[in-house]
């Protein structure tokens, strides 16, 4: 490389960083919650790349919380014990054995594997669970379905499955302002002092609600919402999700995350976008790029 390529090199380079000023600005002393899904963290230079990417933030005055899922690798540690796990609207079906399991794997093994991904990019992320400090209190979820012919209704029991009823941001809060990241594993305890296993977008919404944070990225492995045809749609206000919901263009895994972020909207985070975790630098294109790269939804 000669020294005038060199000097191309350093002057796209700093082009680029003087872009971000904008977003720097708008996104100063800004809380974003940051969904890290189970699939997202297949790839190891992806994944170091995410701890890269959220370190970045925390440098730049942004304060990142990361909440991470990790049911593939709960997948892989059944099978390695042989058990079998089913699902009911994407939800695991969860008893008392498995709930010791889902809990050794998030808020061990993920949890660590997550805040060492940070750590190792310079940042200090503290790795804890919606059992700590009373983050999450969580209640028995119940599900009904209904027959083929939808006249009869059913409960269904999905064991040690459960949803935030109350959401206490006090520590993470202490760890924000001590300079900390808090990534936080979707394990909650109930009144009764029980141990339950949250859908991990739930866990990320509810605590985006609580904190009232300005940004919910929900990175996942779709490229974001897409329409009939396949193709992305860049933005979509509650009642566009809720038509597309209604017409099936909205199925699957893809329910839980559109609601999460229709009820962190409502809660009044000012926007919650589901992004392409594939992608390299998938949080800085989303917030520091006109337009970002998934789907936004809005009130
Ligand atoms: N309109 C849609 N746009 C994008 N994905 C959709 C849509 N409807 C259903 N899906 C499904 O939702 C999936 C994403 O949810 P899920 O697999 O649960 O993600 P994660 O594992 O990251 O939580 C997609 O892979 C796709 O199969
Ligand atoms: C109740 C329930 O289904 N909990 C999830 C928790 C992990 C999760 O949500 O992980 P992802 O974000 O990687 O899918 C589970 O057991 O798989």
């Amino acid at each position: 490389m000669t020294i005038s390529d060199r000097h191309a090199d350093a002057a796209e380079q700093a082009r680029i960083v003087a872009l971000a000023l904008p977003y720097l600005r708008r996104y100063a002393g800004a809380t974003i919650v940051v969904k890290y899904g189970g699939h997202a963290m297949g790839e190891e230079s992806l994944a170091e790349e995410f701890g890269r990417d959220i370190a970045l933030l925390k440098q730049v005055g942004i304060n990142p919380v990361v909440v991470h899922g990790g049911g593939p690798q709960i997948n892989a540690m059944l099978k390695r014990l042989a058990i079998q796990s089913t699902f009911v609207d994407g939800l695991r079906v969860t008893d008392a054995a498995m709930v010791e399991v889902v809990e050794m794997v998030l808020a061990g093994t993920v949890n660590k594997m997550v805040a060492g991904l940070i750590n190792r990019a310079g940042a200090l992320a503290v790795g804890i669970c919606g059992k700590d400090g009373g983050l999450i209190r969580a209640r028995k979820l119940t599900r009904t379905t209904r027959d083929p012919e939808g006249a009869i209704e059913r409960a269904l029991d999905l064991g040690f499955v459960g949803e935030p009823e109350h959401v206490d941001v006090r520590v993470i809060h202490a760890l924000t302002g001590a300079g900390l990241i808090p990534v936080v594993a979707p394990v909650g305890v109930g009144a009764d002092g029980a141990t339950y296993n949250i859908n991990a977008d739930t866990v990320a919404g509810a605590i985006a609600g609580a904190l009232g944070a300005n940004r919910l990225l929900m990175l996942t492995d779709v490229a974001g919402v897409l329409d009939r045809n396949g193709k992305l749609i860049p933005d979509l206000s509650i009642a566009e999700v809720e038509a597309l919901r209604a017409d099936g263009t909205i199925s699957g895994g893809m329910i839980p995350k559109v609601e999460t972020c229709i009820e962190a909207v409502r809660q009044g985070v000012k926007g919650a976008t589901i992004v392409d975790g594939r992608v390299p630098h998938a949080c800085l294109l989303e917030l520091f790029t006109e337009g970002g790269i998934g789907t936004l939804i809005h009130a």
